[in-house]
């Protein structure tokens, strides 16, 4: 990449948390002509406090380019990054070159909303250096349509935008999907073992098209409704647990440790999708969980659930 400039004319800085799904129900998918703010899922999960800074430079240029480093690497895989900036370069007249440095901690694969998280931030952060005038419910559907689009996500961009413990009550992107949130405060914290990853892609493709999907998307829509009803967070980890057996999840990887943990009267389930055991306690509950968790092989996580969802953090033109 040949940079003409080295001082750029904007710069925007946005942050995204990751998010872990505890179940979901999927529904119009396969309608082509269906506008993107309409599709989504129904589901619950939470917004995590670690996630992906997206920083935008733009640069003066004789033509239009870009370049995306993934914590400092080009050439990494990111599809949802490429689908949202060219989107934008779409929009713009004036020839320029746009560099694209994603800092994340979340890692990819995991169940832990990376992709949403580097499209919903990304979107914010080429929104305000481009100055494309888009506000950011706008925004932030723009980064819903490229999750769908890359198959790597249905109901995280919207999760991420809102924060906190969320109910999906109704499907959509946001501004149109109904959200019921719930702010967990620091007393309690999330623990995630990450064990091995799923690809969202072949997983929703083989979930989709299976023979069990329109059983296991009942129980997630039926789970929606009760936790409408009366919302506590062990409530969410047992429909977790459930639907994460239904989708043969509680069997793989995560089995052993779901099982060690149970034996001690805790509660956790699979993030959808990855092998990744995860749990929300008090964090009384922490020291205990950590003990039997570090037994087994994995990246363990310990975070706290963010409430506030994704934002601008610094913006220069
Ligand atoms: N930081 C990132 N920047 C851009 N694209 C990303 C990033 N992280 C993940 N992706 C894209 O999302 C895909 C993984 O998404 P997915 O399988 O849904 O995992 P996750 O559960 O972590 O969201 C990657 O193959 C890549 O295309
Ligand atoms: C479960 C999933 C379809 C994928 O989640 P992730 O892999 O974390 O992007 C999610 O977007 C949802 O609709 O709830």
């Amino acid at each position: 990449m040949v940079i003409v400039s080295q001082v750029p004319i904007a710069v925007s800085k946005a942050y995204c948390p990751g998010h872990v799904t505890g179940f979901f129900s999927a529904q119009n998918q396969g309608d082509p002509d269906l506008d993107f703010k309409f599709q989504g899922s129904l589901g619950a999960g939470f917004s995590i406090d670690r996630g992906i800074i997206s920083t935008v430079r733009v640069f003066p240029s004789s033509d239009m380019n870009y370049e995306i480093k993934l914590n400092g690497m080009l050439d990494c895989e990111l599809r949802v990054s490429k689908y949202v900036t060219e989107y934008y370069l779409s929009l713009i007249q004036k020839p320029v070159l746009i560099s694209i440095d994603h800092e994340s901690n979340l890692p990819i694969g995991y169940g832990l909303g990376s992709s949403g998280s580097a499209a919903l931030g990304l979107s914010y952060a080429l929104n305000e250096a481009l100055g494309t005038g888009l506000s950011s419910l706008q925004a932030a559907q723009m980064a819903h349509q490229a999750d769908i689009v890359c198959n790597t996500g249905r109901g995280t961009v919207v999760s991420e935008y809102t924060g906190g413990v969320e109910l999906r009550t109704s499907i959509g992107g946001p501004g149109v999907c109904r959200i019921q949130k719930t702010e967990l405060s620091s007393e309690w914290c999330a623990v995630i073992l990450c064990m091995e990853p799923i690809k969202t892609d072949i997983f929703l493709s083989k979930y989709l098209g299976g023979s069990k999907f329109s059983n296991i998307n009942e129980v997630g829509k039926q789970m929606v409704k009760q936790l409408g009803q009366s919302m506590s967070v062990e409530k969410f980890m047992d429909f977790s647990f459930k639907f994460a057996s239904l989708c043969g999840l509680t069997e793989g990887k995560c089995k052993e440790p779901l099982a060690h943990l149970r034996s001690k009267g805790l509660k956790s389930s699979v993030a959808l999708f990855g092998h990744t055991l995860f749990t929300l306690i008090p964090n009384y509950q922490l020291g205990q969980v950590i003990d039997i968790l570090k037994r087994y092989q994995g990246e363990l996580i310990i975070c706290h659930v963010d409430n506030l969802g994704a934002r601008i953090l610094k913006k220069v033109r």
